[in-house]
């Protein structure tokens, strides 16, 4: 009988596979295939009226050269829904390839929003996720190598392109590459609207210091940031403490409270003191902190690079940005945004695997956080130690490959969808395929190709470039702003120089030329006391007062110091010197470092006997053009 003569006409183009054998239940058959099936293809059968999709599970080759392919039934659409068939598809029915129109319809694919990739088994048939589900929190989980940064990556572009801003808790510093187009790429690369910050600025150079008002710290705050947990007399020379600045009516700081404890009439305060100080230590606050709704920009992706920040900073900065910016965000401050954490369950621990600072608001933002338009995104390779109450009120699940046994069964309890075969398929998933999952039915998906460049590469040694530890002139701008500012591709270079030291005198030695650039003789004890205050702004009479001296005294200083070159003969004001710019350490590579000369021998010749230290001067340089980062100026 020829068969495509009994067809109606709307079979005809579909590619015929194959014929169904044996026994015929309402979620799975056997087909004989006539044509090329592989696993996880979608294939069609037509049953009373409908037509049916299918997904094949598994495809054997018979020793005599017929394949048999097994294959579960997804359903039908109806109604806007995917149904399971009620009656059994007919034994000896024809299989068909599934066209793009029914699988599309009935994996109840979106049609528009974010675009991530294209259907594993169909190229032509792309996956977009809605915008608007990013808000009811998003999980990415894989482990090492699957692709979970790649694919975050491709997540944030896709959202920077709709205009979400996001914030990313970045523990390694790998998602500032954001601004880099993705070089292999022949077309469509692009790069994106970074901001970086950082507690630790030392290490990442690159980022602008992050730091967070102490100014009026609630006891709650406060409670949750100090290291120690407190003693019942403790917490009660904090409260009275609090109570006494409160009552004054200004606005107070750590210092303030600080200040308060130590003066309350209770040996309990020492320990409090001591925890305290820890707090101060951190660096993480400060008097000009960092205006938070400068973290907020619709477009942008603000990178909090936590790479070699200490872990009980790392707790603090991630606790402190949650709670901040949620609060924030309910009295709409800020606009609604993404919050990605890489790394999260070290920030929303599962109970039995550590303590977070922020375990608790985290938990508060999955349950609350979507009513005011503020979604997180949890990117781990550890599913099961993330804590399940955040876990499971992520609404969109991407999941890359995991073998765990244990994730697996945390991914599996806390979200619906995964059946025991996805459960099997997830464990042998390429690199850049995952599961999307949150819909009717989990969508297998290649992850396209990133825009912008991946910064989450395993570094290889070729790549491995030294660093170099250097003390360096504190710069007052730090590059990226430069950058942005004056819309120039700068890079930093370090100028070599020797500082020259002796009891008396100080001198700058120009580590090229060998000239010297700066020189001064160093104040005595009551000198450098009045230098001090006068830096800080201190008329002469204030000084007189607070170090109680006679104005004769304070004359023959102010003589001296003119005469050492520390303050202006015309005027009682210090002296402006590079000998006067703060020092931090820098870490360089080999290329960013001008190099020495003159040796040291030769810069001795300009003061016998000194104590001699390498120092570096920052430039940032763009083709011809030189900026001075301490001056603040273009050479
Ligand atoms: N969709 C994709 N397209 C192309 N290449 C990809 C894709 N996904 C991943 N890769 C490649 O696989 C490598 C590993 O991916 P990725 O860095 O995202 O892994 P990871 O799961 O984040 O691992 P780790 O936990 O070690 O950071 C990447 O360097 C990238 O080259």
């Amino acid at each position: 009988m020829d068969l495509r003569r009994t067809l109606p006409d709307e079979l005809l183009d579909r590619m015929q596979l194959g014929t169904i054998e044996g026994e015929v239940d309402t979620s799975a058959f056997k087909f004989r295939a006539v044509e090329d099936v592989g696993k996880f293809d979608f294939v069609s059968v037509k049953s009373n009226e409908r037509w049916i999709l299918a997904q094949v599970e598994e495809v054997t080759k018979k020793p005599d050269g017929e394949t048999l392919a097994e294959a579960n039934i997804i359903g039908y659409r109806d109604k806007g829904l995917t149904k399971a068939p009620r009656q059994v598809i007919e034994p000896d029915s024809i299989v068909y390839e599934a066209d793009q129109e029914l699988i599309a319809e009935t994996l109840g694919l979106e049609d528009a929003g974010l675009g991530i990739g294209n259907l594993e088994t169909n190229p032509d048939i792309d996956i977009f996720v809605d915008e608007s589900d990013f808000y009811k929190h998003f999980a990415v989980l894989a482990q090492t190598g699957a692709g979970k940064s790649y694919l975050t990556g491709v997540l944030t572009e896709e959202l920077l392109e709709q205009e979400f801003p996001i914030l990313i808790l970045d523990p390694h510093g790998e998602y500032s590459s954001l601004e880099i187009p993705n070089p292999e790429r022949s077309e469509g690369a692009k790069g994106y609207d970074v901001r970086e910050f950082s507690p630790n600025t030392d290490v990442n150079s690159e980022a602008m210091p992050l730091r967070f008002s102490s100014v009026n710290m609630e006891k709650k705050e406060l409670l949750e940031v100090i290291p120690d947990s407190l003693t019942n007399s403790q917490m009660g020379v904090l409260y009275n403490a609090l109570k006494r600045l409160r009552e004054k009516g200004d606005d107070y700081t750590l210092n303030d409270i600080m200040d308060a404890v130590s003066q309350e009439d209770s040996t309990a305060k020492w320990n409090l003191l001591n925890s305290m100080e820890q707090i101060e230590e951190s660096g993480l606050f400060s008097e000009t902190p960092t205006n938070l709704k400068d973290l907020l920009e619709p477009g942008r992706a603000t990178i909090i690079n936590l790479k070699a920040v200490e872990p009980e900073a790392t707790e603090m900065t991630a606790y402190l940005l949650a709670k901040r910016l949620f609060d924030l965000r309910k009295r709409d401050r800020v606009p609604p945004f993404v919050m990605l954490m890489e790394e999260a369950h070290n920030f929303a621990p599962e109970q039995g695997f550590g303590k977070a600072l922020s375990s608790e608001i985290l938990r508060k933002i999955a349950s609350e956080g979507r009513k005011f338009g503020l979604g997180i995104g949890v990117v781990s390779q550890r599913p099961a130690r993330i804590d399940k109450n955040v876990l499971s009120q992520c609404n969109t699940q991407f999941i890359l490959r995991v073998s765990n046994p244990n994730d697996i069964k945390a991914i599996s309890k806390s979200f619906e969808g995964v059946t025991s075969e996805v459960e099997s398929m997830i464990t042998s998933l390429p690199p850049g395929v995952c599961f999307v999952l949150g819909n009717e039915y989990p969508v297998m998906t290649q992850v396209r190709q990133r825009y912008s460049k991946h910064g989450g590469t395993t570094q290889t040694a070729e790549d491995y470039e030294q660093k170099i530890t250097v003390d360096c002139y504190l710069p007052q701008e730090d590059i990226d702003t430069v950058r942005q500012k004056r819309d120039g591709d700068y890079t930093i270079a370090y100028y070599p120089l020797y500082h020259l030291e002796t009891d008396d005198v100080e001198i700058l030695v120009d580590g090229v030329e060998g000239d010297v650039k700066a020189e001064r003789k160093k104040p005595s004890g009551l000198e450098k006391q009045v230098l001090e205050k006068l830096r800080n702004g201190l008329e002469k009479s204030e000084i007189v007062n607070e170090i109680d001296m006679t104005l004769t005294k304070m004359s023959s200083i102010q003589e001296s110091l003119v005469e050492k070159g520390l303050v202006h003969e015309d005027r009682f004001e210090p002296k402006e010197s590079v000998l006067d710019v703060d020092l931090v350490e820098r870490d360089a590579t080999e290329p960013e470092l001008i190099d020495y000369k003159i040796d040291e021998k030769t810069a001795r010749n300009h003061l016998e006997g000194a104590k001699v230290r390498k120092l570096r001067y920052p430039y940032y340089s763009s083709g011809d053009s030189v900026y001075d980062p301490i001056l603040n100026k273009q050479l």
